[in-house]
């Protein structure tokens, strides 16, 4: 279970400025006001607009940085307060997958099982298991140098559940796969969630309607860094009255620019 409650964190960047010239700072208010709870066995979609504050909150949720204020916790551990025990009970796959391309996909994910604590068989057991999941037996002992968008998503979701994490955290899996990829993925995050999968907490951050609509059983809709609605699909499209979901996301998510 993820437990987000009243999360800020706001950036300072720079702006303008040239080679020998400093630039004016500016404070961003990447997220201000977000709270969104995450059952087990059940997906849990954060839908918002570019540059709404998803990848930022999922970061805060995975202990990269601190929020300025707010709770984040995973089964009851508060991250900021025991990052490594949070960590240890979440799989993230973030934005970047980051592998090492002289490795093997087998490699890269049992080398993050051994880093997890597991024995060398086991790692290497769950690579099997997971290989089976994600339909990646035939890519399992290619070196990562080379894989494709999809190859390399498979390879870090594996590497992201090794230790068969109870919560599961995806900043915009999708991104850049196709459909068959797409539906792969769908289809595993649906095994999880099921009690045969291990009735699994999943969130992910998507700005995609359609994955919305069809994956998850809640939806937090964020805009300019608040949580601004959460419910599922029948309950948005009822709070907003609206019979299409882009157009009640619309409706809910920039009120001020659609009474414009
Ligand atoms: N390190 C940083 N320094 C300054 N500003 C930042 C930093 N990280 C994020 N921001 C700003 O915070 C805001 C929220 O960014 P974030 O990446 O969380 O949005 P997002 O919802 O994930 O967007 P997208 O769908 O485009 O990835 C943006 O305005 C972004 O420019």
């Amino acid at each position: 279970m993820i437990e987000i409650r009243d999360v800020h964190k706001q950036f300072v960047a720079h702006t303008g400025g040239g080679l020998f010239k400093r630039g004016a700072k500016r404070v961003v208010h990447a997220v201000q006001g977000l709270s969104l709870q995450a059952a087990d066995g059940r997906i849990t979609g954060l839908l918002g607009a570019n540059g709404a504050g998803k990848t930022t909150t999922l970061r805060m949720l995975a202990g990269l940085f601190p929020p300025d204020a707010g709770h984040i916790a995973c089964d009851g551990i508060v991250v900021r307060d025991a990052p490594l025990k949070a960590l240890a009970r979440m799989g993230i796959l973030g934005d970047a997958h980051g592998l090492y391309p002289r490795l093997s996909a087998r490699e890269n994910i049992a080398y993050y099982g051994r880093l997890q604590g597991m024995d060398a068989d086991t790692a290497n057991a769950r690579a099997e298991t997971l290989a089976r999941l994600l339909d990646m037996q035939a890519i399992l002992d290619r070196r990562a140098d080379g894989f494709s968008q999809g190859e390399r998503m498979k390879t870090a979701l594996a590497r992201a559940l090794v230790h068969d994490p109870a919560n599961i955290v995806l900043d915009e899996p999708t991104n850049g796969l196709d459909v068959l990829a797409t539906r792969a993925l769908r289809e595993a995050l649906r095994w999880l969630r099921s009690p045969e999968g291990g009735a699994k907490c999943i969130v992910f951050s998507t700005h995609i309607m359609q994955e919305v609509e069809q994956l998850c059983d809640e939806v937090v809709i964020v805009s300019h860094g608040r949580s601004v609605a959460c419910g599922s699909v029948p309950e948005l499209l009822e709070l907003a009255g609206e019979a299409r979901f882009e157009d009640a996301f619309v409706k809910l998510a920039f009120p001020q620019e659609v009474a414009a």
